[in-house]
């Protein structure tokens, strides 16, 4: 695939826009701002003469000056810091610079830098950007929702509530960073208009001592509210949605293990609701492990798996690939589930664990005759060096924060058990990797397939060339998934339009061509590769019967390439009545 940001964003617009804003309201408009790209004419009409250097520049001459200026930090989080600033003055330059240069810059705004500056949020703070929903001010909620929505046509709401961030745990307040980044990359990767979109954290409390005792922290200083009071308030803003936004998508990030797959449950079936931790890490793995077993020449149900961190990706991921198991091979679900071996901090899920393992784990849990004869630690726990001999998976998955979980030992013991091990580290941020992908080809002599939650540079293979590692993660897919649905405006996130989306993105893995290439497609094709998803999921709603517009499934492509919002610039004309 060609560089993408050209097919998808052609580099000129003859759209015409009528703009309400004049002056100082108009440059410090982001969404309207074009700093010194406003033409003579429209300097004229808009007063903004005497506020702007002479001289007009093109939106290439911007994006040059703005990509220099990044260059000159060095730190990720100075530019990311920069980038943020760049996105409260100008989306069109923000968004056109990050397309110019996708791979460089997105694990600048999102993983792993955003980690950073989310951990560190109150002491960077300088402006707000989203919605801040606070249990303390519930009262007033509707009226704070209403203040940012009023007369929007909202398409898209990313949430947290910001207990499990990334794998850094508890972030508070400063959680509103991953709904942002989330949101900036459904208009990067997707082209959803970053008007339609809304980035919302629930400030629920923190149960993060650090946050609790810093006194510079910016959210609301409380313990995290648990329990019936915690459902209410959740409940009151998804109502506040489903009554405003009836057609938009909800798309939840990073909520705690306990409320993830409840909260997806309790709301799926009543508006569009999407949990990118389960449905989204869920669908892109799924689709890594269709291009491991293409390699392999083998089959999803013939593997052996053992899932390392049974939270919100690993269940999210195992119930995926069950259920791809049961439908593409045919197999019964109580078969399929035998092919799982989840662990989690108290080692293999097994019966005897009871209360400690989670309710949702229970078509999991192995029986505990089958581990009698293999060691445990004092603790009575099956490790994963121990599970790894007994079992001799074939696919290794970590989504546990424990980064080094998988030794030496524990790799070679799994290479020497079969040929071609698949192991996928898939850990966020960068250095919470379970094994370092370099380590993991190393240790199988350049055999392990490999994939990872962040970028890492290429492995060396036994011949010497390079092994791309893929980026494993959600966004080479969330975004496709959520612009398809809507694209339809389906009112409804099936499991069949995910799965459509995860068999298209695998159909455009680059290791079904060769297999010495990467599981998945480069993050520079991750619009054309959203797109692509996009359509299939749109194509499957209409399957389902239950796409809501009046267009035919022959159109979704082109609907598509129509609904895309792109980072160029319109030509203004001033109006009174016009957009603001
Ligand atoms: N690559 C991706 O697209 C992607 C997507 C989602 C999550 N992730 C990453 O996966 C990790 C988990 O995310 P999540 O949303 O599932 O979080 P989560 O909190 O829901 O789950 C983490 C699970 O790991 C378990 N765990 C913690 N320490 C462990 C240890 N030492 N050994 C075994 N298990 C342990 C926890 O008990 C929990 O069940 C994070 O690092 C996150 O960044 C990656
Ligand atoms: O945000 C990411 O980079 C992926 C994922 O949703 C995560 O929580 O790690
Ligand atoms: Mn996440």
């Amino acid at each position: 695939m060609q560089s993408v940001a050209k097919t998808l964003f052609p580099m000129s617009s003859e759209k015409i826009f009528r703009v309400a804003l004049r002056g100082d309201g108009l440059l410090h408009s982001p969404r309207w701002n074009k700093g010194t790209s406003f033409t003579e004419k429209e300097r004229k009409a808009f007063v903004l003469t005497g506020r702007l250097p002479s001289r007009v520049n093109t939106l290439d001459e911007q994006c040059e000056r703005a990509y220099a200026q990044l260059q000159s930090r060095n730190a990720p989080i100075r530019k990311n810091s920069f980038l943020r600033s760049l996105k409260e003055q100008n989306w069109v330059l923000y968004y056109s610079l990050l397309s110019r240069h996708i791979k460089e810059l997105t694990p600048i705004v999102y993983t792993p830098t955003e980690g950073d500056a989310i951990a560190n949020y109150s002491h960077l703070f300088r402006r707000s950007e989203g919605m801040y929903l606070t249990f303390s001010h519930q009262e007033t909620m509707e009226e704070d929702f209403l203040e940012q929505t009023r007369g929007r046509d909202i398409d898209l709401i990313v949430c947290t509530d910001s207990e499990a961030i990334l794998g850094i745990g508890d972030q508070g307040v400063g959680g509103i960073g991953i709904t942002t980044a989330k949101s900036a990359l459904y208009t990067l990767l997707a082209g959803i208009n970053p008007f339609k979109a809304l980035s919302v954290v629930l400030d629920v409390g923190t149960n993060n001592q650090g946050l609790l005792d810093d006194p510079l922290y910016v959210g609301w200083q409380n313990p995290r509210i648990r329990g019936e009071a915690y459902d209410k308030f959740i409940d009151k803003f998804v109502q506040l949605v489903r009554k405003y936004h009836p057609h938009c998508l909800l798309h939840f990030e990073d909520f705690g293990v306990t409320n993830a797959q409840r909260l997806l449950e309790c709301y799926r079936d009543e508006h569009s609701v999407f949990n990118d931790d389960i449905q989204g890490t869920g669908a892109v793995t799924l689709a890594a492990l269709m291009a491991a077993v293409g390699v392999t020449k083998s089959k999803l149900a013939d593997q052996r798996y053992v899932i390392y961190g049974a939270g919100s990706a690993g269940l999210g991921i195992t119930r995926q690939v069950r259920d791809a198991i049961m439908s593409t091979d045919g197999i019964s679900r109580e078969d399929a589930n035998k092919k799982f071996y989840l662990m989690d901090r108290y080692g293999l899920i097994k019966a005897s664990l009871g209360d400690k393992t989670r309710p949702s784990l229970s078509e999991f849990v192995r029986p505990d005759d089958e581990w009698e004869d293999v060691p445990t630690n004092d603790k009575g726990e099956v490790e994963l060096l121990e599970v790894v001999k007994k079992i001799r998976p074939t696919v290794l998955i970590g989504c546990s924060t424990h980064s080094g979980a998988f030794t030496e030992n524990v790799v070679k013991t799994m290479a020497a058990g079969c040929d071609r091990p698949i192991i996928f580290p898939l850990s966020n941020p960068s250095r919470l990797v379970e094994v370092d992908p370099k380590h993991a080809n190393d240790w199988t002599k350049g055999k392990a397939l490999l994939a990872t939650g962040s970028p890492f540079p290429p492995a060396k293979m036994l011949g010497g060339q390079e092994y791309v590692i893929a980026e494993c993660n959600n966004a080479l897919i969330y975004p496709g998934l959520g612009f398809g649905s809507v694209l339809c405006q389906s009112r409804r996130m099936r499991d069949s339009m995910i799965i459509a989306g995860a068999q298209r993105l695998a159909s455009l893995s680059p290791a079904l061509k060769d297999p010495d290439n990467a599981l998945l497609p480069d993050f520079n094709d991750a619009p054309e590769v959203n797109f692509e998803v996009a359509i299939a999921v749109a194509e499957q709603a209409f399957d389902d019967g239950i796409a809501g517009v009046s267009w035919k499934k022959e159109d979704t492509r082109e609907k598509a390439k129509e609904r895309q919002w792109q980072p160029v610039y319109g030509t203004y004309e001033y109006d009174e009545g016009g957009a603001q």
